[in-house]
């Protein structure tokens, strides 16, 4: 369990965290988004007690990291994939952490088998590949077979096979029964991954729940593609619906009417209908509703993405 209370931490005179509270339950994969510079190292640094809040309190297992015995064997952490000498290999690495935190030297080659690294456990780190430093990461974190890990942005260099590998190691680790707090910006992974989820902002909480009930909060929205889209939009926002045009051809989504609703319309019309289908609202979606204002670095659009993006410039070329 982490539980974090009111976090205030200002670097420079500038709130980074600002009364941040939440908690991570046993059992759960957390997913912990929020736009770059909102706050989440910090907030995983603060859990890990490299820093000190102003105010507040982050606590695991119900006391502060620094007041943890055995730390390794409570909590395993991952947050700089490139913290290992670039002389060492992973198992001289984790031979000395296991050594040092009474770990049992037959769990070092267990980890190096359960990330994938057994091939390369003798090789000096400075060759490996981001993916490979990510899974060494991971190694250590794991190493002392703990009930809570926090882990940010772990997938990031891992190849296919490897995020999903580390999908169902997330899973397998929350399943049974520990605390798994994962900061990443892979809205799809973190979609399939996480059963709750933790939106921050500017150093407070946007959104803190269960992944699936965010997901089913925004609007119902329904993909329809007719060829008499121009004549069937007006009719359905004469009924009360939203309709933006997407980006092929007699395509749109509506929003406001039931798909059913949609169909007596055209139908009532003589106009067909070749695809009414409901979308779900994307974690992608819901993310980037939730941090709309919150984003603090957000690239100017080209100008050719801004008019291609544009739908009332889209619509009066369909008109
Ligand atoms: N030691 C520090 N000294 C000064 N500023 C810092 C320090 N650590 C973090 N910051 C600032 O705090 C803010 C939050 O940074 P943090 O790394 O926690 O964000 P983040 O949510 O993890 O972002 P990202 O998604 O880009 O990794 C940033 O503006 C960052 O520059």
């Amino acid at each position: 369990m982490i539980e974090v209370e009111n976090l205030v931490k200002s670097y420079g005179g500038r709130r980074v965290l600002d009364g941040l509270s939440f908690t991570a339950a046993p059992g759960s994969v957390t997913a912990f988004l929020g736009p770059n510079g909102a706050g989440k190292s910090t907030t995983l640094r603060m859990v890990l007690g490299l820093g000190t809040p102003d105010a507040g309190s982050a606590l695991v297992h119900g006391v502060p990291y620094a007041q943890l015995r055995d730390p390794l064997h409570k909590v395993g952490a991952l947050l700089d994939a490139s913290a290992c000498h670039p002389a060492r290999s992973p198992r001289a690495h984790l031979a000395w952490l296991a050594r040092t935190h009474r770990i049992p030297a037959a769990r070092v080659d267990e980890v190096l088998g359960l990330v994938g690294l057994a091939s390369a456990a003798r090789r000096p780190v400075r060759g490996f590949s981001l993916g490979m430093r990510q899974r060494l990461g991971i190694a250590v974190a794991l190493l002392g077979d703990p009930e809570v890990l926090l882990l940010d942005e772990p997938m990031n260099g891992l190849d296919p096979e490897g995020i999903q590998w580390l999908r169902k190691l997330l899973r397998a680790l929350a399943d049974e029964g520990r605390t798994v707090l994962v900061s990443s910006h892979l809205m799809h992974e973190m979609a399939v991954t996480a059963d709750h989820v933790l939106v921050i902002g500017r150093g407070r909480v946007l959104a803190d729940g269960d992944m699936a009930a965010l997901l089913t909060a925004g609007p119902d929205a329904v993909r329809l593609v007719s060829p008499r889209l121009d004549a069937l939009a007006p009719a359905l926002r004469a009924e009360g619906a939203d309709v933006a045009y997407a980006d092929e051809p007699d395509t749109a989504t509506v929003t406001g009417l039931t798909g059913a609703r949609i169909g007596d319309v055209a139908a009532a019309h003589g106009w067909s209908v070749h695809e009414l289908t409901p979308v779900r609202p994307s974690l992608e979606e819901a993310y980037l509703r939730l941090t709309a204002r919150a984003a603090e670095y957000r690239a100017t659009a080209p100008a050719t993405a801004t008019s291609t993006s544009d739908d009332s410039r889209k619509e009066a070329a369909h008109a």
